[in-house]
C-alpha cells in the first residue's frame, strides 16, 4: 500500500476522525481507472481541500462519500458506517457544486429549505430553520427573491444555505466559487469561513486554485495524475485568516510547497 507524504507543522491533531477512506479505487465501465489505493482520515472540524490536475478524480471521491457512488474496491466510512455495505446516512453530508444549481421559480425561502420539506418537516419549522440559514450566509431579507434577482455571488450563497439547513456534519464542496469573479470569490472565503466556525462543521472543499487552498484550509491534500491517490498532505499552521494573511511569506512559501507537488 503507498502512503501519502505528510508535511506536518509542529501541532498534531488529536481530534476524533469522522470519516475514513480506505484503500478507495474506482474503474469506471471496467476500463477507466479514475482512482487507486486512495487513502485519507479526516478530522471532525478539518476543513481539508483537494487539489490536483483535471480528471484524477476528485468529484469522483466525493460522490464515492456522499453515497451517489460505490467504491470498485476499498472502504468509505463515516463514523461507523460503510458504504460497501450500506449508504452513508446523506442528512449528514451537505453538497454544494460548481453552479448553484436553483430552482428559478422557487423563492430562495423556498429553494433553501427544499430539503427539509423533502424531509416531511412542517412548514413553520421549515421557515424558520431557513430564515436562520439565510441570516447565517448573509441575505437575510431576500427570502422572497427569486433566484435571477441575485448575483452569481449571492446564488451561491442560496446553495450554501440549502445545503447547510439540514445541519450536517460534513460539507462537501466541488469548486463551489470556480465560476466567480476574483473579488466575490474573496468575500466567500470570509463567509464560509465565519459559517465553518460557527458551525463546527467538517468541510471538504474541491479547488484548482492552490492560493484558496491555502488560505481557507487546515489541511491540503495533493492528489496525483489519473489514475488519483493522494500524494501529499499539508498541514496548515492556525494562521489568522484575514487580508494580511495572504501578503504574508508563509503564505506564499505554502503556496510554493502544494504547487511544487502538483502533478506528482
Ligand atoms: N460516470 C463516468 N463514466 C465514465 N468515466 C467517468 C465518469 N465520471 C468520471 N469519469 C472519468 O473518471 C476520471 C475522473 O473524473 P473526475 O470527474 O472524478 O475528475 P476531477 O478530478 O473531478 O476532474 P476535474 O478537475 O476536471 O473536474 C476522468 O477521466 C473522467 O473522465
Amino acid at each position: 500500500m503507498k502512503t501519502a507524504e505528510v508535511i506536518r507543522p509542529e501541532t498534531v491533531n488529536e481530534r476524533k476522525t469522522l470519516l475514513k477512506i480506505s484503500n478507495v479505487s474506482k474503474v469506471y465501465n471496467g476500463e477507466i481507472v479514475a482512482l487507486t489505493d486512495m487513502n485519507l482520515d479526516v478530522k471532525e472540524g478539518e476543513f481539508i481541500s483537494f487539489v490536483g490536475p483535471s480528471g484524477c478524480g476528485k468529484s469522483t471521491i466525493f460522490k464515492i462519500i456522499a453515497g451517489l457512488s460505490e467504491p470498485t474496491t476499498g472502504t468509505v466510512e463515516l463514523t461507523t458506517q460503510t458504504s460497501k455495505k450500506e449508504s452513508l446516512d446523506r442528512t449528514e453530508i451537505g453538497f454544494v457544486f460548481q453552479h448553484a444549481t436553483l430552482l428559478p421559480w422557487k423563492s430562495v425561502l423556498d429553494n433553501v429549505t427544499l430539503p427539509l420539506e423533502l424531509k416531511g418537516v412542517s412548514k413553520k419549522e421549515r421557515q424558520k430553520q431557513g430564515l436562520d440559514v439565510l441570516e447565517l450566509v448573509g441575505l437575510k431579507g431576500y427570502e422572497k427573491s427569486l433566484p435571477r434577482q441575485l448575483s452569481g455571488g449571492m446564488q451561491m450563497r442560496v446553495s450554501i444555505a440549502r445545503a447547510l439547513v439540514a445541519k450536517p456534519k460534513l460539507l462537501l464542496m466541488d469548486e463551489p466559487f470556480g465560476a466567480l469573479d476574483e473579488i466575490t470569490r474573496q468575500n466567500l472565503h470570509y463567509e464560509l469561513l465565519k459559517i465553518w466556525k460557527k458551525t463546527n462543521m467538517t468541510v471538504l472543499f474541491i479547488t484548482h486554485n492552490v492560493f484558496e487552498s491555502v488560505f481557507l484550509s487546515t489541511k491540503i491534500a495533493v492528489m496525483s495524475a489519473r489514475p488519483g491517490r493522494i500524494s501529499h498532505e499539508f498541514e496548515v499552521p492556525e494562521y489568522e485568516r484575514n487580508e494580511d494573511f495572504r501578503s504574508t511569506a508563509e503564505f506564499s512559501q505554502l503556496v510554493g510547497q502544494v504547487s511544487k507537488n502538483l502533478g506528482h
